[in-house]
């Protein structure tokens, strides 16, 4: 298990103040946090402001010190055993950044292979392992500068996983991939959890994607923990209201009227829009189910329905109301 307990980030900047004035400043980046990661899950870290994700990623991975509070790797502390906590950590980016475009993919991983005092023939059938794993034997020895944005995302898979880390870290993975590629990427991601028994983190600005992939979701907003649940339950005990959206023909004022006293009666809202010359959308939004008394309503006013469909409530909107909630 990767344990984070309490932990905080103060940063100290130094702050332009006059002409030749200087002066440190604090900034708290990341706040009381305490989450966990084991082995076979993956944990989303969502943050809503410049929350303090990556401040938090580079803590686990020993790339920087907690101001105060505990990260322990398998029951090591990451900053007294950091040597034997890289062993077991990595993370991979998005982006094209962490490779070197003149080498070639099997160079690459030899490098940072090496790194992690991998030599030999050791490396070297790790290697064909990972080259073959993420589909680039055939590439192997081509320069990266060649490669597409697929490849390289591919790469960095590779990369990341070059020292067989328990615990792996993914920033933004997908970002800037096309659709398809980033489909496969967590159909990967997904494997690595729960084929190979991998604990990973995972941070996206593509909710769907962490709703996807996600066991589990911690939001924090400017450093401190807001949420802590499964994608379904936050969803769920966040957003409760449904949206039901019904296409009719006509409107006449005794339906606007009816349809008013139907949304107070289920404490909700309604709402119409013209969706073209000959047809209305009504919205209806509430925290219980209305189809069936919308429905009776509509038959006693002999309307037609022409589509009716229920919208239910994402992560994503979860985020936005908690960000609204929050003045974000
Ligand atoms: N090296 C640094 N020195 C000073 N302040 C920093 C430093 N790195 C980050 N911060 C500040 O700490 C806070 C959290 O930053 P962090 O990069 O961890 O957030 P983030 O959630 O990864 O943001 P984003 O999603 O925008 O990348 C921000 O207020 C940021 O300005």
């Amino acid at each position: 298990m990767l344990i984070v307990e309490n932990v905080r980030k103060v940063y100290r900047v130094k702050e332009k103040t006059g002409w030749l004035l200087r002066k440190w400043t604090e900034v708290e980046a990341v706040s009381d946090l305490s989450f966990q990661m084991e082995p076979g899950k993956i944990i989303g870290l969502l943050g809503i402001n410049g929350a303090g994700k990556t401040t938090t990623i580079k803590m686990c991975s020993t790339l920087l010190t907690p101001t105060s509070g505990s990260i322990t790797v398998d029951g090591y502390d990451v900053m007294r055993h950091d040597r034997l906590v890289k062993s077991k950590v990595n993370m991979i980016a998005g982006g094209e950044r962490m490779l070197y475009w003149r080498l070639t993919g099997r160079e690459n991983l030899q490098y940072f292979g090496s790194l992690y005092g991998l030599a030999g023939v050791r490396l070297q059938e790790r290697i064909d392992g990972l080259l073959h794993q993420v589909g680039l034997v055939d590439a192997a020895n081509t320069p990266v500068e060649r490669y597409s944005k697929g490849m390289k995302q591919r790469l960095q898979i590779a990369r990341g996983l070059i020292n067989d880390p328990r615990y792996l870290f993914l920033d933004e993975p997908t970002l800037g991939l096309d659709a398809p590629i980033a489909r496969h990427l967590r159909a990967h991601v997904k494997k690595l959890a729960r084929e190979h028994e991998k604990a990973i983190l995972l941070t996206s600005h593509y909710i769907h994607e962490v709703e996807e992939l996600c066991d589990e979701v911690y939001i924090i907003d400017k450093g401190k923990l807001v949420a802590h649940d499964t994608p379904e339950h936050l969803t769920k005990s966040i957003c409760k209201k449904t949206a039901l959206h019904v296409v009719i023909p006509t409107r006449s004022d005794q339906l606007d009227h009816d349809l008013r006293q139907l949304a107070l009666r289920h404490g909700g809202t309604w709402e119409y829009a013209q969706t073209d010359e000959q047809t209305w959308e009504v919205t209806l939004r509430s925290e219980s189910d209305m189809t069936t008394p919308l429905l009776s309503l509509l038959a006693a006013h002999q309307s037609p329905v022409l589509r009716l469909h229920t919208e239910r409530p994402t992560l994503e909107d979860v985020i936005l109301q908690m960000a609204e909630r929050r003045g974000a």
